[in-house]
């Protein structure tokens, strides 16, 4: 009896959703065919799609991202289409993409499965929507101008950095924290017999630099690279991108979870990460909170790192529970513990990826164009000289070209092609005359707007001095948008330019990047869930002659007990 009503149970819920699914699906068609039988449509423009699958078979067996760009190009840089149970919008024109990131409707992101299935929830950063992403992000933001990681006033987005770099000593102070990782990441490179030809531990090694960054920087609690709890981390939140991207087909067709074993599969990887990554996280939290404890009742005997910067807090996790104090006699709710472990969380993905990708592609361009990267060892050498240093980031107004190499690798290889997918609010939102639905994903087409010859003289061609003015500075056109734009506009932009100039020209610094020998440079791409990343990498690092005194990238076999 109990089997019969648990099947009956079991066959009706199934009933239930493959109906709610199939009615859904065909909302979206017959809205259209209605509006374009009345020869009016509110839905912006878009292709019809088949039933129930949408756009998917035009999207899919390609490279993830040259179909978006096609959609959008054919409706006139707008397109409104669905992916299977997914409504989305693309945008490839700037002023389009500008005017929409402005708006509070276009300031959700969207629904997903990792999200809204119980493990995330509305936490933290950057998945967060509402009261508890503006909260997050304002006291981000002021916690980062604090700390020397956001210049008060400039905004990075459209003028150069070198004015910003003219540095507080809060900055200052993260300017050292930066140079020392980077040693750090020289030391590891360089290994105990010259520097390293696995390709596979450069990459590794470049993702802990990224970790190691957001972790001394924004957390105040430097990791060695051969930490075996640090490297664990490091190498689940890389993960994380591979197992999102398995996820990717779940999101538009829900109905794929019905198969048994497969969702399952999944979530139970997702799970284990989370699970790795919130023990990791919060054991920082507790580790900075009995630091700040010793530093206040001078327990540290040595002034400790908790209150490094005359009197600043150095770190978050600080910042964050001594908000939430204040907050707590106010009886406002937003900040808790768990939600400080997931902005933690999130800014260490938003973090690592993206510079260790970053800096990969820079290394490719680099040794494909070896007279640039001539041209930039050249400018670095006029401003060290002889000095026993790595570059730092109060070098940056007199390393121009650097800066401006960095930038063009940006604009050619963005990260985050299409940034981080946006979603329209439960209000829906009124858009250029159209109605978009509340739930639609938001794309913008950063790459086309990089590529867009009507902004880019000659823009296939990989040219720095595009980003420099007639008197030599670096400057930064309208449309240039790595860091995406608007009221979600990257959180870490200057923090990260301080970390790819850093890390970049101290690799300068010490190495020359080759081709392998016969093996051409390949700059072709990818797409890693939304990472744009290097399909394969392969190079060879060719140690410079030093100042026989210098200490820079010099390792000792102590650093390596530890498997890598
Ligand atoms: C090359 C490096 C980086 C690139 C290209 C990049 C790019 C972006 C882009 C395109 C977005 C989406 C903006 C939008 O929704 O409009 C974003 C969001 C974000 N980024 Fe970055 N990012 C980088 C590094 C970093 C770093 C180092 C951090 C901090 C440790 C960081 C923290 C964030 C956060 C917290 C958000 C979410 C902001 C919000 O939702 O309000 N990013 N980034």
């Amino acid at each position: 009896m109990y089997l019969i009503f648990f099947n009956l149970a079991v066959v009706s819920a199934l009933v239930f959703y493959i109906t709610r699914t199939v009615k859904r699906s065909f909302q979206y068609e017959v809205q259209q065919l209605y509006s374009f039988l009345r020869g009016s449509s509110k839905l912006p423009p878009g292709p019809l799609g088949l039933p129930f699958l949408g756009s998917i078979p035009s999207v899919t067996g390609m490279d993830g991202y040259t179909p978006f760009s096609q959609i959008a190009t054919a409706y006139g840089g707008m397109a409104y289409f669905r992916l299977g149970k997914k409504k989305v919008l693309v945008l490839r024109e700037p002023d389009m993409i500008k005017e929409a990131y402005k708006l509070a409707a276009f300031s959700d992101r969207p629904k997903t499965s990792f999200k809204d299935d119980g493990l995330i929830g509305n936490k933290g950063i950057i998945q967060s929507v509402g009261n508890v992403w503006s909260e997050h992000r304002r006291l981000i933001l002021s916690a980062f101008r604090t700390m020397g990681l956001k210049s008060a006033s400039a905004s990075s987005s459209s003028s150069s950095l070198a004015a910003a770099s003219s540095v507080s000593p809060a900055t200052q102070h993260i300017a050292e924290k930066m140079q020392h990782d980077v040693q750090e990441y020289l030391t590891f490179v360089a290994g105990p017999g010259g520097a390293t030809s696995d390709m596979a531990l450069l990459e590794r090694l470049t993702g802990r630099l990224a970790g190691s960054c957001v972790s001394s920087c924004v957390l105040g609690l430097p990791k060695s690279f051969a930490d075996p709890e640090f490297v664990e981390n490091v190498e689940v939140i890389e993960e994380g991108f591979h197992v999102g991207e398995k996820l990717a087909p779940f999101e538009v067709l829900p109905i794929l979870k019905m198969v048994p074993g497969l969702w399952r599969r999944v979530q139970e990887k997702m799970k284990r990460n989370h699970c790795v990554t919130c023990r990791y996280f919060k054991g920082l939290i507790r580790e900075k909170v009995t630091e700040t404890a010793a530093d206040q009742s001078g327990g540290s005997g040595d002034g400790g790192s908790g209150e490094a910067c005359q009197g600043s807090p150095d770190s978050l996790i600080t910042i964050y529970r001594r908000e939430m104090t204040k907050r707590e006699a106010l009886e406002t709710k937003i900040l808790s513990e768990i939600q400080l472990m997931q902005t933690i969380t999130d800014l260490f993905c938003a973090g690592t990826e993206t510079i260790k990708y970053s800096l990969m592609w820079m290394m490719l361009y680099m040794a494909k164009y070896p007279e640039i990267q001539q041209k930039i060892q050249d400018e670095i050498e006029s401003v060290i000289g002889d000095e026993d240093r790595l570059v730092s980031w109060n070098d940056l107004s007199l390393l121009p070209y650097t800066e401006a190499t960095i930038l063009e690798c940006l604009r050619l290889r963005p990260v985050l092609p299409f940034g981080h997918p946006r979603a329209v609010h439960d209000g829906g939102a009124e858009f250029r005359g159209y109605e978009v639905p509340k739930g639609t994903v938001v794309l913008a087409l950063i790459w086309d707007v990089h590529q867009d010859p009507r902004y880019w003289e000659n823009p296939q061609q990989f040219r720095p001095s595009r980003f420099l003015n007639a008197e030599g500075k670096t400057f930064r056109p309208d449309n240039f948008i790595p860091f995406g734009t608007g009221r979600r506009l990257c959180l870490g932009d200057q923090m990260a330019m301080m970390q790819l100039f850093t890390s970049f020209s101290g690799l300068l610094q010490r190495y020359t990047i080759a081709p392998k020998v016969g093996v051409q440079v390949d700059l072709n791409w990818k797409i890693l869930l939304s990472l744009l990343v290097p399909k394969t990498f392969q190079l060879d690092l060719i140690s410079r002659s030093r100042p026989a005194h210098s200490t820079l990238g010099q390792t000792s076999d102590s650093n390596f007990q530890h498997s890598m």
